[in-house]
């Protein structure tokens, strides 16, 4: 049952506290009188029990004010009539009885307001209207982190410069839910003036610290972050990924889980993995908390997938595990993908590293092939002993260029690099050539001479065509070798020479050793490092290179605007067989240029036994009489014999043949051609 009614409160003071302790103990009386509960309030919004000092005096209801009396329960009817006579009546303050009541009550609601102040967390600072500190509670002083004895007493302002009481007191209004900052903390107040009657008697402000709330959103908002990040990593992975629970239930699968196991996601999810496959592994990582990799599983024997499965640990303890999965046909394809890469990795890096390996001074020599990359590395790395090298090749392949990229790639480089072509000194020379003579030493030996071997003192001496050393010279050279001392022609006095040897030859010397030509034990000397030039038809691409480089290092020498080769030339020169090799390739790109009227090299450019070369594939070569190919000596002897009888001088046949003036003597001499 419920009672109200409105009544109009007769006493001149109001509510104030003795009034309100003796209701209080007239509501307490008829509680236990009839088990009713009794309320007070301004309004139906408002009613508070009448049964406490606090709740009644905050109903602040004051003389002549309307307040509303409710009872509830089984006797209302009674308890609030007798409720509300005792409200209209008078309150004799004066009388003993209600004197100790009124003290006892009056001491419980302090004792319990002390208590509320000293043990809430709301920070409580009272202050009387001159603005002076009067109570601060210990919430206030853990907040503001000053001490209570220290600032009660003291004017706000000066201790909370931005505490707004002062102005909360000036204008009688109440600021609710303001933020403020207190040293490095963020709180949340209520400022409010205190009346008593009708008067401002001082301010309060009760507040909360909320930078721990603050912090809190700040990283709930971080997570929200993360979270959505790792959604959107989980959801675009190509790697199926399923995490399972520590009851073994399936809490999440991506979309390419799923799509693997060609299940929706809602009828995988929330269900014992159990009863979506047949594996007993995600148990052993629950209970050893240790990963498993390559877990192979197979669903309706087509689909193949392995699985790699992690333990979840949350405060070192195992949460679940998460399986990483593929289907077997995409690692096989990964598999096949990574060899190709590792392939091209491991081919680049051999590239790589014969560049590097080559020093500046091989940088002239153009060509990308693999079988001269690999020359010039050896070479290279020849460049950093002083051990005799052997260069073999055909003629004009470059052996000289090589040899002299070797000495100025080396230590001695700052000293001098001497060139000694055997083949085109005549045998009766060659001997004061090479070691020097003494003055009048043989019919012609007017002065002193100096040899090659003495000039090239900390030097390289390099002796090309070797093969056309006489056998007697041969002997003489390995003594300079093994000794590294010599005599000049004529002469008594050892000299000591410190050189390296570089050698070349374009001649078979194994065959020389078996015909006994050529003496084994120097060939072992002079072999120690051999390099093998390749022949260019061997190295067919770096032909373009090659014109390229003649084209634009000639055109400046000659000084003459010719700056590319069309590509049907290009195509020409690269069918072409050279057997002048590279110095072949340079005669006939300066000779183009030379004669050439147009900016770019055409076919028509060049020469015309390239041309038949290329157009029919009928050899230059004519086979014997006998119908057999003749030996390669037979061949040269021919050629240069016809070549020297057209163009007389050495040098316009050395043009033609595209070898040197030198070679084509050498040759000449050695075919019995000429007068030796
Ligand atoms: N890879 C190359 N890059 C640039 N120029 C080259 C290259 N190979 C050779 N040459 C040039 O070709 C010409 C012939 O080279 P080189 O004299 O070194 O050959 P060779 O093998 O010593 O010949 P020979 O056996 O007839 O003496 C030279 O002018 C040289 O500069």
């Amino acid at each position: 049952m419920l009672r109200k009614q409105s009544i109009v409160f007769e006493h001149k003071k109001g509510l104030h506290a003795r009034v309100a302790a003796l209701i209080v103990r007239k509501a307490n009386q008829l509680q236990n009188k009839y088990k009713d509960k009794l309320f007070i309030g301004r309004d139906e919004g408002n009613l508070l029990p009448a049964t406490s000092l606090i709740s009644v005096t905050s109903t602040n209801v004051k003389y002549k004010d309307e307040m509303l009396v409710v009872s509830k329960g089984g006797n209302a009817d009674k308890s609030i009539i007798e409720f509300v006579d005792f409200l209209k009546g008078r309150f004799d303050l004066e009388n003993k009885s209600n004197r100790d009541t009124i003290d006892q009550l009056l001491q419980e609601a302090t004792l319990t307001m002390d208590k509320v102040f000293n043990n809430i967390a709301n920070g409580v600072i009272i202050v009387d209207k001159e603005g002076i500190i009067t109570a601060f509670n210990p919430a206030a002083e853990r907040i503001t982190e000053l001490s209570a004895n220290k600032v009660i007493g003291e004017e706000i302002n000066s201790i909370i410069p931005n505490s707004r009481l002062k102005y909360i007191i000036d204008s009688g209004e109440a600021e609710v839910g303001k933020r403020q900052e207190i040293n490095q903390a963020t709180i949340i107040t209520n400022r409010t003036p205190i009346f008593y009657n009708n008067k401002i008697i001082g301010a309060v402000a009760v507040f909360q610290d909320i930078s721990t709330l603050e912090r809190l959103s700040g990283e709930l908002k971080e997570v929200k972050v993360l979270k959505e990040r790792l959604d959107l990593i989980l959801e675009s992975v190509q790697d199926g990924i399923c995490v399972i629970n520590k009851d073994g239930i399936i809490e999440y699968v991506n979309p390419t889980y799923s799509k693997m196991l060609d299940i929706d996601e809602e009828d995988i999810v929330g269900y014992p993995v159990e009863e979506i496959y047949d594996d007993k592994n995600y148990q052993k990582v629950l209970n050893t908390g240790e990963g498993i990799t390559g877990v192979v599983r197979e669903k309706n024997n087509d689909i193949v997938i392995i699985s790699n499965i992690y333990p979840i640990q949350v405060d070192g303890e195992v949460d679940g595990v998460v399986l990483v999965s593929k289907k077997k046909t995409e690692i096989e394809k990964l598999a096949d993908h990574l060899k190709e890469l590792s392939a091209k990795a491991e081919y680049l890096e051999q590239e790589l590293k014969r560049e590097k390996k080559l020093d500046s001074s091989f940088k002239r020599i153009i060509g990308r092939s693999g079988v001269l990359k690999d020359s010039l590395v050896r070479a290279s790395k020849a460049a950093e002993t002083s051990s005799t090298v052997l260069i073999r090749g055909e003629s004009g392949t470059g052996k000289e260029l090589v040899a002299e990229a070797i000495h100025y790639a080396s230590s001695r480089k700052d000293k001098p690099f001497i060139r000694v072509n055997c083949a085109a000194i005549p045998s009766s020379l060659i001997e004061s050539e090479l070691f020097g003579h003494e003055k009048g030493s043989f019919t012609g030996a007017i002065n002193k001479k100096v040899g090659k071997f003495e000039l090239a003192d900390g030097g390289t001496i390099f002796l090309d065509e070797i093969g056309e050393l006489s056998i007697e010279l041969q002997v003489k050279l390995l003594r300079v070798l093994q000794e590294r001392e010599f005599e000049r022609v004529g002469g008594i006095d050892r000299i000591s020479v410190d050189i390296r040897v570089i050698t070349a030859t374009n001649r078979n010397l194994e065959e020389m050793i078996k015909d006994g030509d050529f003496r084994e034990d120097l060939y072992y000397r002079l072999n120690v490092i051999p390099i093998i030039l390749p022949p260019l038809r061997e190295r067919k691409e770096d032909i373009p290179l090659l014109s390229d480089y003649f084209l634009h290092t000639l055109s400046d020498k000659l000084n003459k605007k010719v700056d590319s080769i069309s590509q049907e030339a290009i195509d020409l020169l690269t069918n072409y067989s050279w057997p002048g090799n590279v110095r072949e390739l340079q005669n006939i790109i300066e000779r183009v240029i030379n004669f050439t009227d147009h900016l770019e090299i055409q076919v028509e450019d060049l020469p015309d036994y390239l041309k038949n070369n290329y157009k029919n594939e009928n050899s230059l070569i004519n086979l014997n009489s006998n119908g057999e190919v003749a030996s390669l000596e037979e061949y040269e002897r021919e050629i240069i014999k016809q070549a020297l009888k057209k163009h007389k001088s050495f040098n316009a046949t050395g043009k033609v043949l595209g070898v040197t003036h030198k070679t084509v003597a050498a040759k000449a001499r050695k075919y019995g051609l000429v007068k030796k």
